[in-house]
């Protein structure tokens, strides 16, 4: 399945029927990084088997963790582990790998690992990764694209981000678990996969307070015990179908749709003339109507609308019935989808950091993918446009979606795998 060459998809079919939401994958790769703090045992049920969640796994047990899967349950046992170094190939595969360091750093008071990948949407870079661990008494230094890190003793600090970044975050969430005294975090990140990973570590024994909210307090404990966790629904995977229900002005059901997470994305929907019931996890859509421009949607972190989900809400926005905006606040080179969607027929006019978009109608061609959500916004894009689309460098959507073609076909669309 790794490295799909291409997805084929025939447009105008109003998508119907239920979906099941995969785990998150940026909830798991925290999670099994902070397995490596715990010599033991972790079990998550529910993980993704997405590229990005092998590259971790992979990453672990080349540093000597055993791992086991069973259906979507992952078991990590990181009881030999006794190397430090990330493995560069895989390391430079994701973004989640800078937040090994922490991990490592607690453990064993040491660690290396590559310049994280991930998406190039932008800079990305990991100053405030390097200064959290380093105001716990990290030394680092940068040789040749890797980052070596060690320390006599992590300790306790108060520290405050000046914006929020989930990675560093986390980075410094678990860094700070395992330290000497108590460590304040403030200005943290309070999007759910940084909660999602406190309440992990609590569960493992850790002591938290704070999780969910911008200030954090940590106090340092002697070591973890062994944890089963149940790996949260991906948010971001059930926004991609809700904007596929939307652009096909279809009647789709989300089951297991993480609702509570979705407030800012369930309201831009509903803007658009979207409707939409829950129950028990159960997000039942209506997209007959949805078909209403957005005046000004702005990515903002959480609870704002997500970045993540930005070109997605894009390509359903190209064809409303008028004039959009939308302003990316988070990465600065976060439109590159904009050029696939005009090859289709988009109407979107670029300034800075807003598009606008202007109502329109949008033909199947052939266009490329060239990051994660940017391609499945173009496969989005092809659900409603006349014709056939065929989207390449679809490798980069199996990053994030277990199996997108799957889950659309579930709703009736006609999408082939190349
Ligand atoms: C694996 C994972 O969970 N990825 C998510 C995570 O990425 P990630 O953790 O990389 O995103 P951050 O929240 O750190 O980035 C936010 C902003 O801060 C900047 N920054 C970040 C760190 C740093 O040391 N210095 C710095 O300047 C970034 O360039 C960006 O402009 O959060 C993003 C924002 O919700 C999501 O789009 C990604 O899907
Ligand atoms: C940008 C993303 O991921 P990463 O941070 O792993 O590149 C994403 O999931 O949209």
């Amino acid at each position: 399945m790794y490295g799909l060459k291409g997805i084929r998809v025939v447009g105008g079919i109003p998508l119907n029927g239920e979906v099941r939401i995969q785990g998150s994958k940026n909830a798991a790769l925290p999670l099994m990084a902070a397995a490596l703090l715990n010599k033991g045992t972790t079990i998550l049920y529910g993980c993704p088997k997405i590229a990005d969640v092998f590259a971790m796994e992979e990453i672990l047990r080349l540093l000597g963790a055993k791992t086991a899967w069973q259906k979507h349950t992952l078991e990590i046992n990181t009881e030999f582990v006794t190397k430090t170094q990330v493995d560069e190939e895989q390391g430079r595969k994701m973004r989640s790998s800078i937040i090994l360091l922490g991990s490592l750093l607690g453990r064993f008071g040491e660690g290396a690992v590559p310049q994280p990948g991930g998406c190039i949407i932008g800079k990305r870079p990991i100053d405030l990764h390097l200064e959290a661990l380093k105001k716990m008494g990290a030394e680092i230094l940068e040789n040749q694209g890797q980052i070596f890190a060690k320390t006599t003793g992590l300790k306790g600090c108060r520290l405050k981000f000046p914006f929020v970044s989930v990675g560093a975050t986390q980075n410094a969430v678990l860094a700070a678990v395992l330290a000497k005294g108590t460590t304040v975090l403030e200005g943290c990140s309070r999007e759910p996969e940084v909660y999602a990973l406190c309440d992990f570590l609590k569960k493992a024994g850790a002591k938290i307070e704070g999780a969910g909210t911008s200030r954090l307090l940590i106090t340092g404990v002697e070591k973890l015990h062994d944890v089963e966790f149940h790996v949260p629904k991906d948010r971001i995977a059930a926004g991609t179908y809700l904007c596929a229900s939307a652009i096909t002005r279809g009647a789709c059901t989300l089951l297991d749709a993480p609702v509570e997470e979705m407030g800012a994305v369930l309201e831009a929907y509903k803007k658009m003339g979207g409707q939409y019931t829950c129950n028990s996890g159960k997000l039942t859509l209506c997209s007959f109507y949805a078909d209403r421009p957005l005046e000004h949607l702005q990515t903002q972190v959480y609870p704002g609308f997500p970045t993540d989900l930005q070109s997605v809400f894009m390509a359903v926005l190209s064809v409303a019935k008028g004039e959009s905006k939308i302003t990316e606040n988070i990465f600065e080179d976060r439109f590159k989808t904009v050029s696939q969607l005009q090859a289709m027929g988009a109407r979107i006019e670029l300034e800075g950091n807003t598009a606008r978009i202007l109502p329109g109608y949008l033909k199947g061609t052939d266009v490329t993918a060239s990051e994660l959500r940017g391609g499945a916004a173009l496969l989005v894009a092809g659900l409603a446009a006349q014709g056939e689309t065929y989207v390449k460098n679809c490798s980069y959507i199996e990053r994030g979606y277990e199996d997108i073609c799957r889950d659309l076909s579930m709703l009736g669309a006609q999408i082939f795998k190349d």
